[in-house]
């Protein structure tokens, strides 16, 4: 009989150490019996203090600290194994302190213990409790160690966008599943433990079901907002039961009634998850939900909306300005909206940047080019711009061949670029000259985040085109505002950007200083991320920075251009800012040393300048 730890263990052991002639398979001997897991292991404990602090117990036969096969990193857990069972049973009566840290400890299970009695297998697992500043990213990396992800998702707050603690993980295989569980129901990931369950497909042909939701749905994204209701009651009886752990609200809470079309059985979360509204394969996973290519290519999620409106009718067009999709620092916008209309066929995508080969990879994926933004609003129905600054973001609207020649009405000119209200009025008079509708709607989110259909839409203007363009705006992102009349967005737009160009700055200045009193920066990071002034910002860009690396994902130019708007907006009402125009002074010092199109967290090394003069 297999201890699936021990075989775990082993293998571990063959990558770390090279001790191939470790045993693979042990059997269910009494030195097995006499072995425990060990969970929140802290980082620093290393093998040696954690085989003395136990050798108290009685004589170890094996001790291991499960190493991370990618990052080298220790996992937060490990095993201990003692000759004599009765020591274990001695252990588990006790709490434990290891250098500073409570551990759990916790008999390992023989592999067919493991396996619920009838529940299926899956490729699937529910990941509960999770440190709120985790990222999919880091969420995938850490299961990476078990098996080859395909899809790894944080649920987020719709209102808030901020992660709630919980998600899931899609493996290539059941086995990846059952090597994550062999290894105990909590782990350790960033310092906290969290706990796994299996998540299965309620029933078979659920994900028909959904599907066919879905699609009357509209959209994906309108599904998954759809689903908000019951994923609310999920999250209520999340956040109730999940106190020490102790079973997510034990089904209460969770159900939602309906058709049940969805999830259910996380272990022991009884209800139908779901509640019928739409959460399933198809419509909640990244890639069937937002607009990523293979959702929309495959045909799930983008299908006809009922009344067979003017997305879902495939017969109409849109255009963009194509920047977006280059990797090398933008939103990304035209990636999502590009490659779904492009592969899916529903919808004609006409891209045109003022650079034309940075149209190229929308191009390869069959969107049309067209050598003007004039032709392109000609020959679409709404097209969408985003554009660098106030300057250029006019130009093409209103310049020589800019877009509002080819506008008239019927047609829809929806503006993304983050411009001053004053901008956006000037175009929006241009473009309703012709009879079209306008719409701002700058975008909060960065390049990933466009990427992964994720950005948050703050729209203003005619009401009829919100409407129209809501279907592509819910490809492109997970929530839209709708403001009122032109110029509300463009404002929003400016405090978010102000608020944000000075917690980087304040963040940046936490750094510098931390460094030069003979802190660790990489432990600031850690620090503010678990406490109440923690945000995603933080965690994503801080440890870059701490390696002085600035990827760019928003222009540090472009938020120097923000914090100077913004100014201009606090002015237009008489409004001091004084944390904003200091702000503003530090990225421009940025910006004169040359790092412009840098990230605009590079603003560090302004600080770091002048502390060197
Ligand atoms: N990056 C981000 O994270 C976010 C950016 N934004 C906003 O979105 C807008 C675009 O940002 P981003 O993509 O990062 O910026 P980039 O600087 O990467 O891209 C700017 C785009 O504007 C075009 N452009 C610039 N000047 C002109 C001009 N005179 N005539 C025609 N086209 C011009 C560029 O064309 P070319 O390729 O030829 O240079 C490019 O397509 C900005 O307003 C920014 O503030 C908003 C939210 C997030
Ligand atoms: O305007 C840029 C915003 C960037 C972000 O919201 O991450």
């Amino acid at each position: 009989m297999d201890y699936v730890a021990e075989q775990n263990f082993s293998e571990e052991q063959e990558r770390n150490d090279g001790s191939a002639g470790h045993e693979l398979k042990h059997s269910l001997d009494d030195s097995s019996a006499g072995k425990l897991f060990v969970g929140g292991i802290a980082w620093e404990t290393r093998e040696e203090s954690f085989r003395k602090y136990f050798s108290r117990f009685g004589e170890i036969t094996d001790c291991v600290i499960m190493m991370d096969k990618v990052s080298g990193r220790p996992r937060g857990f490990g095993f201990v194994t003692f000759a004599d069972p009765e020591a274990a049973n001695k252990v588990l009566e006790e709490e434990h302190i290891i250098d500073g840290r409570t551990v759990e400890v916790k008999r390992t299970v023989p592999k067919e213990d493991m396996q619920v009695k009838g529940s299926p297998k899956t490729k699937k697992i529910f990941v509960g409790g999770l440190p709120l500043t985790l990222t999919e990213d880091e969420l995938k990396e850490y299961f990476s160690s078990y098996g080859h992800v395909l899809e790894q998702q944080i649920m987020l707050d719709r209102e808030s966008g901020r992660s709630r603690g919980f998600g899931f993980i899609t493996f290539d295989s059941e086995n990846a599943v059952e090597e994550v569980l062999n290894n105990g129901r909590m782990h350790e990931i960033h310092g906290k433990q969290v706990e796994i369950k299996r998540a299965e497909p309620k029933r078979a042909g659920a994900e028909n079901a959904i599907e066919s939701r879905q699609h009357r749905g509209g959209s994906g994204s309108r599904s998954y907002n759809n689903f908000g209701g019951s994923e609310g009651a999920y999250g209520g009886g999340y956040s109730r039961g999940y106190g020490g752990y102790g079973g997510y609200g034990g089904g209460a809470g969770y159900g939602g009634g309906g058709a049940g079309a969805g999830y259910g059985g996380y272990g022991n979360i009884g209800g139908s998850y779901g509640g019928g509204a739409g959460y399933g394969a198809t419509s909640y996973g990244a890639p069937g939900s937002y607009g990523g290519a293979a959702g929309y290519g495959s045909g799930r999620g983008y299908t006809s909306s009922d009344d067979g409106s003017w997305y879902g009718g495939a017969r109409s067009s849109a255009s963009f300005n194509a920047k977006g999709y280059e990797s090398g620092g933008s939103t990304g916008g035209a990636r999502a909206y590009g490659n779904g209309g492009a592969a899916g066929g529903r919808c004609d995508v006409t891209v045109w940047n003022r650079t034309k080969s940075k149209c190229e990879p929308l191009i390869s994926l069959g969107a049309k080019y067209k050598s003007s933004p004039e032709e392109v609003a000609a020959s679409c129905d709404v097209t969408f711009a985003m554009l660098a600054d106030p300057e250029s973001a006019a130009d093409v609207a209103c310049g020589k061949y800019g877009a509002a020649k080819g506008m008239g009405p019927g047609k829809g000119y929806v503006d993304a670029s983050t411009v001053d209200g004053e901008t956006s009025k000037l175009i929006c008079e241009h473009i309703r000259a012709t009879g079209a509708h306008f719409l701002e709607a700058p975008v909060s989110g960065s390049k990933k985040p466009a990427e992964d259909g994720q950005l948050i839409f703050l729209t203003a203007g005619d009401s009829v085109l919100y409407d129209k363009a809501a279907p592509l705006l819910d490809i492109m992102g997970k929530s839209r505002f709708y403001l009122g009349e032109v110029g509300n967005g463009a404002a929003m737009k400016l405090v978010v950007n102000m608020v944000m160009g000075s917690m980087m700055a304040s963040f940046a200045e936490g750094l510098v200083l931390s460094e030069k009193v003979g802190l660790d920066p990489s432990v600031l990071v850690e620090v503010i991320s678990q406490g109440a002034i923690s945000a995603p910002m933080y965690a994503v860009k801080g440890p870059s920075m701490v390696k002085s690396s600035y990827p760019t994902a928003f222009p540090l130019k472009h938020q120097q251009k923000d914090l100077r708007l913004a100014l201009g907006l606090a002015e237009s009402v008489s409004q001091p800012i004084p944390i904003a125009a200091a702000t503003n002074e530090l990225y421009k010092v940025a910006k004169s040393h040359g790092l412009s199109d840098q990230d605009f967290s590079a603003v560090i090394e302004a600080l770091k300048v002048k502390l060197q003069q």
